[in-house]
């Protein structure tokens, strides 16, 4: 399972410090959130922190877009350094056109859902993403409990995969620790982002922490 350290919760008093410790954690990705203050009620980061992070940091960078009109925003994430891009369902009448874009700037595809949201609407495009976001809290703030329900739907979601032969990993996000993230896991996920938990503590103890309990 891919571990993803969310920078919403690091120090932003001195980033670079706590990207340096991600760098020599085992984790894999760099989950960057981007809030419009309209999509959701938080403003975060722009291109230029992403394409300045991007100098400093050798790991995937999944940016999460939580903004409306995601179409004026893809190519500017893209030239900016991010590898993986997600776009809500709920941000965009045409969501089908809008991850075929990502995927023709080179960049994977990823389909993301918040808690109320069932995964009936996104069959159409399972066949194209990359990855599933399944939003295991209301986007928008770190901190925040996680919302059990959304097990049922991480499983659902990976019978459809395997019935399908669907190849899409599976992301959760959203009040991740040492308890939920085995029971993500068990549930069929593939990746996980945690902002809190990893920052709250020492950043590579606390990523290798998540991934011994999953390996038990
Ligand atoms: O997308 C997000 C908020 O919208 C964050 O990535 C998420 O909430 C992670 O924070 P935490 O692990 O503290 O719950």
């Amino acid at each position: 399972m891919i571990i993803a350290p969310s920078i919403l919760s690091a120090n932003i008093n001195n980033l670079e410090e706590d990207i340096q410790k991600i760098e020599k954690s085992e984790a894999q990705y760099l989950h960057i959130d981007i809030m419009d203050g309209h999509f959701v009620p938080n403003l975060s980061f722009g291109p230029n922190i992403v394409q300045s992070l991007r100098k400093i940091s050798t790991k995937v960078f999944d940016v999460h877009l939580m903004v409306e009109n995601p179409d004026e925003w893809i190519e500017k994430f893209a030239t900016a350094g991010a590898d993986v891009i997600g776009v809500h369902y709920e941000s965009s009448p045409h969501i089908y056109r809008t991850l075929t874009e990502i995927k023709k700037l080179g960049k994977q595809a990823e389909i993301v859902i918040n808690p109320a949201t069932p995964i009936g609407v996104i069959e159409e495009v399972l066949p194209i993403v990359d990855q599933v976001l399944v939003m295991t809290v209301n986007p928008g703030f770190g901190g925040q409990a996680f919302i059990e329900n959304m097990l049922d739907k991480i499983a659902k979601l990976d019978d459809m995969k395997k019935k399908f032969g669907y190849q899409f990993k599976i992301e959760v996000d959203g009040g991740i620790n040492e308890k939920t993230i085995q029971k993500c896991k068990k549930s069929g996920a593939n990746i996980a982002v945690a902002g809190s938990y990893i920052f709250a503590g020492d950043i590579e103890d606390r990523v290798k922490k998540l991934n011994d309990v999953i390996e038990d």
